[in-house]
């Protein structure tokens, strides 16, 4: 396996008086997607938003490219090229598509190509360009919250459940949307609940259960064995 492109080394992060990573040790391989798998609660969202410098670790080490960007601001970690999907899409409702996507562009204008590209990948963006972003339908604004994302091409993306609660075109289209980013080299590390674009977008795997990681490997090998999904995930994961 190629070098890690973000390596976590014994992190731990409190929120308030809670324990909730209590010591994460996982690696992100360079180019492919890596799945972040595991029941409600466990501490995946805690994960991204510790690597992003929105929760600050404790205790333990986050290394991007072999820096360690534990302890930097959000600003600068988001700088040294990792984009973050939130689950909460974290859209600007009052602004328009063009205004959220020109502000996501944290190193100048939007690039053309980049911009026709994320247009071929959700044609709603274009459609609604001039509209606020609140008038948007939720699948609409989750497209919008990934172009976001996109809008520069970065070396890791961080995507926090980005197809939960959405019909199946809509999941289809987000899901073509991140294998073409996946084809593209990027690194994507993704939380995703729907075991189906887990099994069909997901390179390697990585499992928590109560603040650490608990397996972790081929997703090919977590898919073809429902004794271990059903040991590690238990009913959360939809299998459909
Ligand atoms: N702001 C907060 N204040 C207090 N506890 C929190 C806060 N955010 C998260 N937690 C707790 O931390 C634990 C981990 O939550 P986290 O959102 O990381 O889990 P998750 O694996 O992403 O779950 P889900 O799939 O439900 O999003 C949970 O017990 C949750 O209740």
């Amino acid at each position: 396996m190629s070098e890690p492109t973000l390596r976590l080394k014994g992190v731990h992060t409190n929120i308030a008086q809670y324990h909730i990573l209590q010591g994460v040790d996982f690696d992100v391989p360079a180019g492919g997607v890596t799945m972040l798998l595991g029941r409600n609660g466990v501490g995946k969202t805690t994960t991204l938003r510790t690597i992003m410098g929105l929760w600050r670790a404790r205790a333990g080490t986050i290394l991007f490219e072999d820096r360690d960007i534990t302890g930097l601001a959000t600003s600068a970690i988001a700088r040294a090229g990792i984009g973050y999907v939130p689950e909460d899409m974290g859209i600007f409702s009052d602004l328009t598509v063009e205004e959220n996507m020109t502000l996501a562009a944290i190193g100048g204008p939007l690039d053309p190509d980049r911009l026709d590209w994320l247009f071929s990948a959700f044609p709603p963006l274009k459609t609604f360009w001039k509209k606020e972003a609140g008038n948007l339908s939720g699948g609409q604004k989750q497209m919008l919250s990934i172009a976001r994302a996109m809008a520069e091409k970065r070396k890791l993306y961080l995507i926090d459940e980005p197809t939960k609660g959405f019909a199946p075109a809509i999941v289809a289209t987000l899901a073509g949307a991140l294998r073409e980013l996946k084809n593209q080299g990027a690194s994507i590390l993704l939380v995703e609940q729907n075991f189906s674009v887990a099994r069909a977008l997901g390179d390697s795997c990585a499992v928590m259960d109560d603040g650490k990681i608990v397996w972790s490997g081929a997703m090919a090998a977590l898919a073809g064995d429902h004794a271990l999904q059903e040991k590690l995930m238990g009913l959360s994961v939809e299998t459909a």
